[in-house]
Formats: structure tokens, sequence, C-alpha cells
């Protein structure tokens, strides 16, 4: 998985891949000749004491010296190139795929787990391929060169060498395969710590107001702590590891030491080939430490690499069009064929058999009980969710036949919950139509009533909006979200209880204001209070995902039972509390 990662994702910096291979391929050998131009000198120079040949090596020696501090920069720099592309590429791909999930995927992977994907994931694979393709090159060319030289230099020796590499091999397999399955765990915990971050942090209003606070801590507290138990595991693991791997390293220098230094006794090695011979077991070993940290990291990149590979190779539920049908002129006739609609994993349809028009200049409203899936089947209008059975026309062409973004040009959602992205009151505006001019938002914020406050804003147009829109009301954010969308100009509206913020008044006030506006428009609209919709062309009354009466409004107070009941269950709520149907 991670081998397929990197090899697509490597695919355009090969060029740098290549600059990391070469110089790091020229530090490296540059490494390996520096302890036996040592030796030379302490043999043939120091020993004999022939300062002319001590200074012509130990020249030699510095230029190496030089020549591999500088191929060890240029590689660093030529894997650092690589790595940051590649991070940033592979996070590029990771949104780009997101922007494809309908509600059905981010539901099944769920919000944090694609955060940390898109983050800690990528950044696992990013340092892997930043160590990686310098270790991969240094750490077996410095174990084979090194063992080479080592053995040119005494072959007596070479028995250590051969004793100590299978020593720490087989302590390192120990470890790396204890550690595998930790590392999956560990990035559902950081998933686990995200989910319960960004549910105390949007929630945080809740919280307060039901004095949960000890409660949420306690839970951020587990989640923590679970990170913590699962790093700690690791942490002993690998704790484990460096002191194995530093006793290796001790035992072989004092075996060394031990055993050469009979042998420069006995006259079998000099002095330099036994410092030489050292100089070598150390790299051989400092090869294999490296090793030990790509084995380390490898396995958690396999993990994050699966991870994001998972998000990646997901296919959308909802496809656009290979070839998106020439869209019609835009009048705004929405058909509904028998329409019906399951949520994934649920028995019962929530939506059945739904079959109506709406005509460019009428309104159509949706009422019914909560929960009688008004919202799903106004959410199957700019096609967050695509039926199970039947199908959507807009202008007489199918909605899957659409390419995005004729549909999202043509629809005006205002859902029922608005959110507000960070940035100003004007970016958001025009987030429907970029070349929309100041005059036009002005004249959106006039007709959704959301004109004054604006003004009264220190910036006007430019005031700062915060994520989600947190830094206004919630009938203020119903407001901008309504201007937003008249400023797209769409042929049909779709107003998700877009008005249940507002109070009677400016309720009235918008709906006298937006009917010129919306008047060649289709208008659907999902509503609780009858008396915002009594003069709806068409009234269709939603019990259990069925449609089960429809009409104006006083044909269905003529005819239909249940929209009686509704209709006196509010007049008596209204006369309770003081209000007007
Ligand atoms: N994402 C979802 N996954 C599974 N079931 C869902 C999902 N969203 C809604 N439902 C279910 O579908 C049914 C209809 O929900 P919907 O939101 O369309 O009702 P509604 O009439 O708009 O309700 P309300 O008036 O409270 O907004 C409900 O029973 C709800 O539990």
């Amino acid at each position: 998985m991670l081998l397929r990662l990197l090899r697509t994702s490597l695919r355009p910096y090969i060029p740098w891949v290549v600059g990391v291979l070469v110089f790091q391929l020229l530090s490296t050998i540059a490494t390996l000749y520096l302890p036996s131009l040592n030796a030379r000198i302490i043999d043939n120079g120091v020993t004999r004491g022939d300062t002319d040949y001590i200074w012509r090596t130990g020249s030699v020696m510095l230029a190496v010296a030089l020549a591999q501090v500088v191929a060890a920069v240029v590689a660093v720099w030529c894997g650092a190139r690589t790595a940051i592309g590649l991070g940033r590429d592979l996070r590029g791909s990771v949104y780009r795929r997101v922007a494809t999930f309908s509600a059905r995927e981010v539901g099944t992977f769920g919000a944090p787990s694609l955060i940390t994907r898109n983050t800690n994931d990528v950044q696992q694979v990013q340092m892997l391929t930043l160590m990686g393709l310098n270790f991969m090159v240094m750490a077996p060319i410095m174990c084979v060169g090194g063992i080479v030289m080592a053995v040119r230099e005494d072959a007596g020796l070479s028995w250590l060498v051969w004793v100590s590499i299978p020593v720490m091999g087989v302590l390192l397999g120990l470890v790396v395969s204890r550690l595998m399955p930790w590392f999956r765990v560990m990035q559902e915990r950081i998933d686990g710590i995200n989910g319960v971050l960004r549910e105390q942090i949007t929630g945080i209003r809740v919280i307060r107001a039901f004095v949960k606070e000890p409660f949420e801590t306690q839970r951020f507290q587990r989640a923590n702590q679970d990170l913590t138990d699962i790093s700690l595991r690791i942490g002993a693991l690998f704790v484990l590891m460096f002191p194995v791997i530093n006793m290796v390293m001790h035992l072989a220098t004092a075996a060394v030491l031990w055993f050469g230094g009979h042998r420069v006794d006995q006259g079998q090695i000099e002095v330099g080939a036994l410092t030489a011979f050292l100089q070598y077991m150390l790299q051989i070993l400092m090869a294999v430490m490296m090793a030990t940290f790509m084995f380390m990291m490898v396995p958690r990149a396999v993990v994050c690499a699966e991870r994001i590979t998972e998000v990646l190779d997901t296919e959308p539920s909802m496809h656009p069009p290979r070839r998106p049908a020439t869209a019609p002129r835009p009048k705004g006739r929405v058909q509904f064929r028998d329409v019906s609609f399951r949520y994934p994993g649920a028995e019962e349809p929530v939506l059945d058999e739904i079959d109506f028009s709406a005509e460019p200049g009428r309104t159509v409203a949706v009422v019914g009980a909560t929960g009688s899936g008004k919202t799903t089947l106004v959410s199957l209008i700019p096609r967050l969710l695509d039926p199970v059975r039947g199908e959507v026309l807009l202008d007489g062409v199918p909605l899957t036949e659409y390419a995005p973004e004729d549909l999202a040009g043509r629809i005006g959602l205002v859902p029922q919950r608005p959110f507000l992205f960070s940035g100003t009151v004007a970016s958001n505006l025009r987030f429907g139509r970029e070349d929309a001019t100041d005059e036009e938002l002005w004249e959106a914020l006039r007709v959704a009533q959301a004109e004054d406050f604006v003004r009264e804003m220190p910036q006007g147009l430019d005031s700062p909006v915060s994520q989600g829109g947190t830094n206004v009301s919630g009938g203020q954010r119903q407001r901008l979200s309504i201007a937003r969308a008249l400023v797209a100009r769409p042929s049909v509206y779709v107003f998700d209880d877009s008005f249940s913020a507002l109070d009677v008044a400016t309720d009235a006030r918008l709906r006298a204001a937006l009917h010129p506006v919306t008047r060649h428009a289709t208008v659907v609209t999902v509503a609780q209070r009858i008396s915002s919709i009594t003069d709806a062309d068409l009234i269709l009354v939603l019990e259990h995902g069925r449609i089960i009466a429809r009409g104006t409004h006083e044909e269905l107070v003529a005819h239909s039972e249940t929209y009686r009941e509704i209709v006196t269950s509010q007049l008596s709520a209204d006369q309770t509390t003081g209000g007007e149907l």
C-alpha cells in the first residue's frame, strides 16, 4: 500500500529523487573513504614520522571530508523538496476526493478521521519519504561498503561483523512485529481525540447551557488518556530498542579493541588498520541504526498510507455524468417522478413514491410533522442525495444528467441549519456568484431583511464573519444565508424551514420583499408555520414520507383532516402565546 502510494506520488519528483540518490551515494562513498585515509596517515605517516605523507594525505582527507559535507547537504535538500512536495500533493488529492463525497461517504469515515487522514497521516508519510530517501542509499551502501572495507583492513576480525549484524536484525524484527498493530490503534485514537475536540468546540454553547463541562472534560481526558496509553505502549517498545542497540554497539566496540589489540600485539595488523576497522564497525552499526529508524517509521507510515489510500480509493456514491446533457434554458420546472429514498442502512424508506411538479413562478410548500421527510425531500433538488427509485427532473432533464456546476447555478438552497464560512459578509454572499457587484449584494440584503444590521456593522460588507457564522445571531445567519441564495439568482429557490428564526413581523416583511424577486422562479419551501404558506400555489402534506394530501390552503382546509389538525394545533398554540396565525 505504502509502495503503491509512493510510486504514484513520487512520479513528478523523479529529478529530485535522482538528486537525493546521486548525492547521497557520493556522500556515503566519501564517508567510507575517510577511515581508510585516516589509517594510512597513522600507519605510513605518524608511525614512520613522514610529515610529507601526513600533509599530502591529510589534504586529500580534508577535500574528501568537505565533499562529503556538501554532498550530504545537497542530498538532504533534494529529499526535503521531494517530501514537502509529496505532502502538499497528497493533501490536495485527499481534499479533492473528499470534495466529491456525498453525506454518505463523509458519514462512513467520520469528519474527524478525514481531518486526521489529511493532516497527521500525510505528515507521517512525508516524514518517511524524507528519511527513507536518504537512508535508502546511505544505510545499505554504508553497511555493505563498511563490511568490504573492514574486511580489507583486517579479515581476521570480520567474524565480529558477521555476529553483530544478525543479532541486531533479530532484535529489530521482534520489536517491529510487535509495533505494527499498535500504530493503527494510535491513529484511531488520534481520530478519537479529534472527534471529541471537534464536538466540544462546535457544541460549546450547549455544553455551557447544560453545565456539562465536567462531563465533557472527563470525555476529553478519557480520549487523551487512551492516546497516552497507546503512546506509552509504543514508547516502551522504543525505549527497549535503543538500549539494546547501544549495548550491541558497545559490546562490538569492546570486542574489536580486545581482539584487535591482541592482533596488534602479535604484529598481525597495524594500529591504523585497527582504528579504521573500529570506525568501519561503527559505521556498519550506524547503518543498522538508520535501518532501525526506517523500521520504526515504516509500520506507522504503512498504516497511514493505508488510511490515505482508503480515502483515495473510495468511489463517491454520487457521480457527475460522464457526458453532461446540454442544459436547457433555465426556467426552473422541478418534477418528482415516483421518487423513493432510503438512508443507507435504514430498513424503512424515508420518502415513498413522491410525485409532484413545481412550476416556474409558483410556490410549492411542504408541510408535515417533524421527521416526516421534508428536509430529505428538498435535499434531492440540489442533488445532495440521489433517490433510490424514481427520478427528479429540472426543466425536463434528470438531475443526474446535469454537470454539477450547471445544477449549482440553477438551484439556490437555504438550508435548515445555515452555515457561513470564515471571511467577510461579502465573501459569503458572493459564494454563489463571484462577480456580483456591491449594489447587488446590498439589494439581496435588503430583500432578506439583513440590510440594517449589516449597515450597522463597523465595516459593512467587509465585516468579518467567523467560521460557521458564530459571531452573528441565529436569525442574522439565516437572513445572510437567504441573501446568499438571492445573490446567485437561481431559477429554483429551496427554502428549508429558512424563516424559523425570524419573528412574525420580520417573516412577513421578508416574504413580501421576496415575492417580486422570486416572481419568475420556482419556489419550494418547507414550513413549520402554516401562516407563512397560506398563499402557496400547492401545499404538499407529508406523513411518514408519503404525500397524503395536496392542494391550496383553502382546498386542504376543506378536505384534509391532517392539514386541519396542523392548522388547529398552530392556532391554539398561537392563541396561547398571543401570536397570530
Ligand atoms: N443522515 C441520516 N441518516 C439516517 N436517517 C436520517 C438521516 N437524516 C434524517 N434521517 C431520518 O429520516 C427521517 C426524515 O428526516 P427529515 O430530516 O427529512 O425530516 P423532517 O420532516 O425535515 O424533520 P424536521 O421537521 O424535524 O426537520 C427521520 O426519521 C430521520 O430520523
